[in-house]
């Protein structure tokens, strides 16, 4: 039996990756799986042993303990009958990297990675837009997107880079309109 088939989906906080995959799904048939939503529902369990520690962690924009994500990753995708996966926010570090590697990596097939390239402005505008406007998430403040952000250069930036060395990136330009960036999207998956 073939592989199930995984694109990773980076950009910044705010960048546009939930509202694209959305998009995705609707037209190319994945499933979507956030790394940030597996987190947030894991956090809001009452029985979790890692509440605590996730909501620390989303609070303060820094990033779960590898052995957590992946193990949401991997239950979702078991739990899940598909073959195609988008993982959105997802390895968004060297530890991601290579937790993600040592379990689940060569069970699957990574067809590329999809980058959304936004300016940091852009990105806390949009996050704190989404904020006001009742998203309740407890990092769509100023405070922890400026964390956010630190995190994205400082940690996830080099994955990117790192996948670029391999020639599976991506890259869309994140800062147009919603339509424009879906229009742009559709040619890269339209082949595949
Ligand atoms: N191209 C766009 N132009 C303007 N606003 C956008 C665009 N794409 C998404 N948005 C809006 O910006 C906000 C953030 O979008 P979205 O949740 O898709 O980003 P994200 O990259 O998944 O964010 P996060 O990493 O914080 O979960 C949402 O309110 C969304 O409606
Ligand atoms: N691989 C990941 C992904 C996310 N997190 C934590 O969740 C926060 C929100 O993530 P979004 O993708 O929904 O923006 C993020 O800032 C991290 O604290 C993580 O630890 N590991």
């Amino acid at each position: 039996m073939s592989k199930p088939q995984v694109v990773f989906v980076l950009g910044g906080p705010g960048a546009g990756k939930g509202t694209q995959c959305s998009n995705i799904v609707s037209k190319f048939g994945f499933v979507h799986l956030s790394a940030g939503d597996l987190l947030r529902a894991e956090r809001s369990k009452p029985d979790s042993m890692f509440g605590e520690l996730i909501d620390s962690h989303i609070k303060n924009g820094t990033i779960v303990p590898v052995e957590i994500t992946c193990k949401l990753i991997q239950n979702a995708m078991e739990a899940s009958a598909a073959s195609r996966f988008l993982i959105d926010g997802f390895p968004r570090n060297k530890d991601n990297m290579i937790g993600w590697d040592t379990t689940i990596g060569d069970q699957v097939d990574l067809l590329f990675v999809l980058f959304l390239e936004c300016s940091e402005n852009v990105c806390i505008e949009r996050c704190m837009k989404r904020g006001a406007a009742g998203s309740g998430r407890a990092d769509d403040n100023l405070e922890s997107l400026k964390k956010r952000i630190v995190t994205f250069v400082n940690d996830s930036m080099p994955i990117i880079e790192y996948f670029k060395e391999k020639n599976l990136v991506k890259r869309v330009e994140a800062e147009k309109n919603a339509e424009d960036v879906w229009s742009d999207i559709i040619e890269l998956f339209k082949n595949i």
